[in-house]
């Protein structure tokens, strides 16, 4: 007997779209499934928004299909359990955050309370505000607070935090993470590879339009056999630079950095050509590395 497999709550499958010569994306296959936080990363153009928008029906696909909870995702049924925070959202700039918030939760049959919706989005303060008077990053914590209002079982965030400082990005990333510990499963978007390890637990690399790397956190980074080496040395970084099986050397902070295919072996050299050395602590390479060696390995479609 075969073991019934759960149905995605958002998925993309065989999905083809172009715009006139361009081609977005190119047979796209992409899958969330309940309890995840998955973050869709890729450079300027790779196709992102495109993903989100065809899974929010709000474009259609030459080839293959969207779906949301199994179905189109322009069914009602279907639109009323995804929560959405998009790039760019048309908002009443004249209504109070307060009478926004009201007047969305009053579309869905179960919403969250106005308390909840403060407390998860870091709203406290700003409800009596008008909409087109607050900072960025306060509105953005306002269209966390639409985008939940409804209870969603899905949420999808394009790019929640792109040109927020840290500090507000921090605080949207608690309420993120708040809401994946609540159940709710999440597709974002970023350019911040950092989002991506402190949110994510899959992660989709698209690249020119092509799924280029799909895993957890661990099974992307394990993709790049480097490691990085960081240790107190006098050795000249220039020189460290030409040695076989190293990438870059650099000093950072008064430390000596190598990156290296090939630790063991320059690690035992280090140590040989520097008695002195102190302090060696070898790494895997971060999300960071294992996404640029990732996509480098991708020609553009302008390229092929
Ligand atoms: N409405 C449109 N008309 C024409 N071309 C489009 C349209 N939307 C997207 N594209 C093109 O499709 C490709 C993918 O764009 P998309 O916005 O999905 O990328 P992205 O990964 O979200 O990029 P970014 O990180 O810059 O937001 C790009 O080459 C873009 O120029």
């Amino acid at each position: 007997m075969h073991a019934v497999q759960p149905i995605p709550l958002a998925q993309l499958r065989g999905v083809v779209k172009r715009f006139g010569a361009v081609t977005a994306l190119e047979r796209v296959d992409l899958e969330l499934h309940a309890g995840q936080v998955l973050a869709l990363l890729g450079a300027n153009g790779a196709g992102k928004s495109t993903a989100i928008s065809l899974l929010l029906g709000l474009l259609e696909p030459h080839e293959g299909e969207a779906l949301l909870l199994g179905s189109s995702p322009r069914t009602l049924a279907a639109r009323q359990q995804a929560g959405v925070m998009l790039q760019s959202g048309a908002i009443a700039d004249t209504l109070r955050v307060g009478e926004l918030l009201d007047l969305t939760r009053s579309y869905y049959p179960n919403p969250r309370s106005m308390e909840e919706c403060t407390a998860i989005a870091g709203l406290e303060g700003l409800l009596g505000r008008r909409y087109g008077r607050l900072s960025g990053g306060q509105q953005r914590r306002a269209q966390l607070a639409l985008a939940i209002c409804g209870r969603p079982r899905v949420l999808f965030l394009d790019e929640p935090t792109t040109g927020l400082d840290i500090e507000v990005r921090q605080s949207l990333w608690r309420g993120v993470r708040e809401l994946a510990a609540g159940g709710t499963s999440i597709l974002l978007t970023t350019h911040y590879l950092e989002e991506a390890e402190v949110l994510a637990d899959r992660v989709v690399v698209l690249a020119h339009g092509r799924v280029v790397a799909d895993g957890s956190l661990e099974e992307v980074r394990a993709r790049v056999s480097q490691r990085r080496i960081r240790c107190a040395s006098a050795l000249d970084p220039a020189e460290v630079a030409r040695w076989p099986g190293v990438r870059s050397a650099t000093r950072q902070d008064g430390r000596l950095e190598v990156v290296t295919d090939d630790a063991e072996d320059v690690a035992r050299r280090l140590l040989a050509r520097d008695p002195g050395l102190t302090g060696l602590d070898v790494s895997r390479a971060g999300l960071a590395e294992a996404f640029l060696e990732i996509t480098r390995e991708q020609p553009s479609q302008e390229a092929a």
